[in-house]
């Protein structure tokens, strides 16, 4: 039987701003346990472990495994990793939904990627948007043509803790609400986001609250838990959420962190088991110029660079 861990490293189509750190390719390890594949990528400026430490762990599970002994890691991104190589999946899931379509970038530049898109013939049902990163009138500009040329969309927002509570009231009090899926994270601490979605109406979602484990309560404006695995960890820790959410009758969107192909590829079969319903947060993939799977899934060895390989006992 197999062990063995790679390291990818996959050029952005252009860089990428992650918590003020800018990043050209994505970088991450792939493991494989008896031929089932795994993806450890921390990202930077979300996760808390580094992509050296997470590597440092992962070689020591390894180790561990061809001993014939269980592991049980530590950091978040290689509980992920692990779990997935070493889960018994279920064989008859059905197609993931297609994820919703996700804008990152400079309003004036979006304005007029909308008018060349053909989104207008063909409206997807939901559309994500980041904001709390430029001048507020240009975002609420940019959702006020959303808004008017798709009206049949709903507006998924994301101000990733950006906003004190001052400043999220503000944009929140000249959003179009009806049009308004939900908004994650307007501000860092759990009670400010309460109070902005009292003062103002505003539906929201939770997704860092989760990952950093802060203690969060529903409230009738709370619709939708934002699982990001890669930086969640456990999949027993995700699937505790997920019961939590059907518990409340919360939406559950399953969220990528940029993984490859092969991690999105996860994350899609995950979401088609836990959130049969509702569309996930995927698509991150067209960011990424190359791939580390064929289209058959098959991992090619040949762009991934081996780190170890090893036989285990068991
Ligand atoms: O959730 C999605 O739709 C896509 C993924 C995404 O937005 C994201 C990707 C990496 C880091 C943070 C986030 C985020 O939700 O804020
Ligand atoms: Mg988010």
């Amino acid at each position: 039987m197999q062990l063995a861990l790679y390291r990818y490293s996959l050029p952005f189509r252009q860089p990428l701003m992650f918590k003020g750190q800018r990043l050209t390719n994505r970088e991450g390890l792939l493991v494989s346990i008896h031929g089932q594949w795994g993806e450890i990528a921390p990202l930077p400026g979300f996760s808390t472990e580094t992509l050296e430490e997470a590597e440092a762990e992962s070689l020591a599970c390894l180790a561990a495994l061809s001993r014939g002994e269980t592991v049980s890691p530590i950091l978040p991104s290689v509980q992920f990793g692990f779990d997935c190589a070493q889960r018994s999946w279920p064989s008859n899931l059905p197609a993931s939904l297609p994820p919703y379509p996700l804008l990152q970038g400079a309003p004036a530049e979006l304005i007029e990627a909308l008018g060349e898109s053909d989104w207008q013939a063909s409206p997807p049902s939901r559309l994500k948007l980041k904001v709390a990163r430029y001048p507020m009138e240009q975002e609420l500009a940019l959702i006020e043509q959303l808004a008017t040329r798709l009206p049949a969309t709903k507006l998924i927002l994301d101000a990733n803790g950006g906003w004190t509570r001052e400043e999220a009231q503000r944009f929140c009090e000249r959003l179009p609400l009806a049009q308004i899926d939900y908004l994650e994270e307007p501000c860092t601490a759990f009670a400010d986001t309460i109070a902005v979605a009292e003062a103002t109406g505003v539906a929201i979602a939770l997704d860092e609250t989760l990952s950093r484990r802060e203690e969060w309560h529903c409230h009738p404006q709370l619709k939708a838990l934002v699982i990001k695995p890669t930086l969640i960890g456990s999949l027993s820790a995700c699937e505790a959420l997920v019961q939590r959410a059907r518990a409340s009758d919360l939406r559950v969107v399953i969220s990528s962190s940029f993984e490859s192909d092969l991690g999105l590829g996860l994350l899609g079969r995950l979401a088609s088991e836990w959130a049969p319903d509702d569309p996930p947060g995927l698509d991150t993939g067209h960011w990424l110029t190359e791939r580390v799977t064929t289209e058959t899934g098959e991992v090619m060895t040949e762009n991934v660079h081996c780190l170890s390989k090893m036989e285990s006992s068991a």
